[in-house]
């Protein structure tokens, strides 16, 4: 049972002078919403061992004895140079503690705000420690000159990203990660797409991402824009599998989510400030509620937020929720701050929520419940008061608090939107109706083409299709995600013996009755130029379905080529 497991240090080569030590805890390590799919997690550290030796992010306390004896296995203590902190957190100081005690030689490199956390977690040594800004490297020796970039974000406003031309490794600490615990360090084959019940990687990635990305996107495409140019062989993630053959993949969809985030019509300002963290872990937890409802959430740890971005946020939200924990009686005053920008900008009809942590009193939650409610604010929910630390159950009523406030808000927005004109994609995929259509595709330099009769729209956003294949006719290109084929869609008046010539297992177009004329699509797909309307597609997922498999694919482009034609439908008998 994987529970029974004991926590535990595993080490691999990934590359020159280059090693992973995964402090691996195969059950759920703490109570915070991203854990939530109680699949383990590995907290990833790396070592760089050329003429100067450095790690990369050191794990947290609870993992801090096997850790260092893993780590004592590799290097002798007085030839550590540097510790490369890409973030920091209080349960990282025991294990920063004890490597100073070790190796009191070491420089820190890390980014300013680490560097102010570090003067303040150990105020009497006196440290080494090299900041890195964006502009500056670090040779190591053997050709690992290091590049660093600052990643800030409202969660972790000391993020660093460390790339390695050596080796091309690019460490991303939190960006890319994924909570989940397993013996292989690397992604490859991790992506199952056949188990209708667990999806792979990809789930705990999604999830990941939803928890602890969704809520900053801004923040989130700022990074992808600053590592864009890079050459990446590996992500040498902080948390789970390290990042190979899935590489391309991910990158694309955290474009895509972070798409998707931005899209949504709907958006609440989740505004807060957390000294001990606990207020933080509420505040994710509630995102994470609300993002699940299609209502796009956007964090701002006040504390690091200038009062104009809070102001400019503060009035494009169409909801407000400010979370605050109680300090000496009052709320921080990057809260007091907040508040007085939502009270002299905001309209007071928006929806809002108040939540903390406090200790025994919790004066600031009633202060900004006292003062929105004066202003005439109407509340979402009942103002949420968490003793210290919250616990499982807390942060799920968090998570149920989010989801009502969405949807409450979803509810009051219910006004009929003004009427889109549909793009050439949507007009094309709305020739969908149990359309008779043929599947072209080309593998090996030989176009193909199958007739297929179970096809239905599957997704609006993004615009997607089901498509059902018997097993034995299934070919290749249809079964790896991101494999690429048309679908050609059919007006009544089209043949018989058009559509008859498609109709047996995929074959190589060159062998239909002449006058077959095709074009080639964007996606090198034959398009037939008889067709009503034809989708490029990519394949995103499959579905083992008994005798067929049934294939989920995302439409790229759409375009409708005869308007008025009517859709051509499966009118097949079922046989006694
Ligand atoms: C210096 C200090 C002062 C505090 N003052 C109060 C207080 O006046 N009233 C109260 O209810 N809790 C008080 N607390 C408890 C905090 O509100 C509590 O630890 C809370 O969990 C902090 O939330 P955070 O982790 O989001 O910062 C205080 C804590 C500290 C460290």
């Amino acid at each position: 049972m994987i529970d029974s497991k004991p926590r535990d240090v595993q080490i691999g080569s990934i590359g020159t002078n280059t090693q992973v030590l995964r402090a691996r805890s195969w059950s759920r390590l703490r109570f915070e919403i991203e854990y939530g799919l109680c699949r383990g997690t590995t907290a990833n550290s790396y070592l760089i061992t050329a003429d100067k030796t450095a790690i990369i992010d050191p794990p947290g306390a609870s993992f801090i004895n096997i850790y260092l004896a893993a780590l004592q296995n590799q290097i002798h203590w007085q030839n550590l140079d540097y510790v490369i902190l890409g973030h920091f957190s209080p349960n990282r100081v025991p294990t920063l503690t004890a490597l100073l005690e070790l190796a009191p030689q070491i420089t820190f490199v890390c980014s300013l705000p680490s560097a102010n956390n570090l003067h303040s977690t150990f105020p009497d040594e006196d440290l080494k420690i090299l900041i890195m800004r964006g502009k500056e490297t670090l040779d190591l020796g053997q050709g690992h000159i290091l590049k660093f970039f600052p990643n800030p974000s409202p969660r972790w406003p000391e993020a660093l990203c460390t790339y390695d031309p050596q080796t091309q490794i690019l460490y991303t600490g939190k960006l890319f990660a994924a909570h989940i615990c397993g013996d292989q360090i690397f992604d490859d084959n991790l992506y199952s797409n056949s188990d209708s019940h667990y999806q792979g990687l990809n789930e705990d990635q999604k999830y990941y991402f939803n928890c602890l990305m969704a809520p900053h996107i801004t923040h989130v495409e700022a990074a992808l824009e600053k590592i864009a140019h890079l050459q990446v062989q590996i992500y040498g993630v902080g948390h789970g599998p390290l990042i190979r053959s899935g590489l391309i993949k991910l990158t694309q969809s955290y474009f895509q989510w972070s798409h998707a985030q931005k899209e949504r019509e709907i958006s609440v300002a989740l505004l807060y400030a957390s000294a001990y963290g606990n207020t933080a872990t509420l505040a994710q937890a509630i995102a994470l509620g609300i993002t699940k409802t299609g209502i796009a959430v956007k964090s701002i740890n006040c504390e690091f937020t200038s009062p104009e971005e809070i102001h400019t946020t503060v009035e494009k939200a169409d909801a407000l929720i400010i979370g605050t924990p109680t300090i000496g009686g009052h709320a921080p005053t990057p809260i007091q701050t907040a508040l007085a920008i939502v009270l002299a900008t905001s309209d007071n009809s928006k929806l809002v929520g108040v939540f903390g942590s406090y200790g025994w009193s919790g004066e600031a939650l009633d202060i900004v419940e006292t003062k929105l409610k004066h202003a005439g604010f109407p509340f979402g929910f009942d103002t949420l008061k968490v003793k210290f630390k919250p616990d499982e159950l807390t942060l799920k009523i968090c998570e149920e608090i989010g989801k009502d406030f969405g949807q409450n808000l979803k509810n009051a927005k219910k006004t009929h939107p003004p009427r889109k004109i549909a793009t050439p994609t949507e007009q094309a995929v709305s020739k969908i109706v149990g359309s008779v259509c043929v599947l072209t595709t080309k593998q090996a330099e030989i176009s193909m083409a199958i007739l297929v009769t179970w096809v239905s729209q599957a997704t609006f956003k993004p615009p997607g299709i089901t498509v059902a294949i018997a097993k034995e006719r299934a070919i290749e290109c249809l079964m790896y995600i991101g494999g690429k084929f048309v679908l050609n869609i059919f007006s009544e008046d089209i043949h018989t013996d058009y559509i008859k010539s498609f109709r047996r297992n995929f074959t190589p177009i060159e062998e239909h009755p002449s006058g077959i004329r095709t074009i080639v699509g964007e996606n090198s797909s034959p398009i037939l130029a008889d067709a009503a309307a034809y989708l490029e597609c990519s394949v995103n997922q499959h579905l083992d379905c008994g005798d067929h498999w049934v294939i989920y694919a995302t439409v790229d482009y759409g375009k409708l080529i005869n308007p008025d034609g009517v859709t051509a439908i499966n009118k097949t008998k079922t046989s006694q």
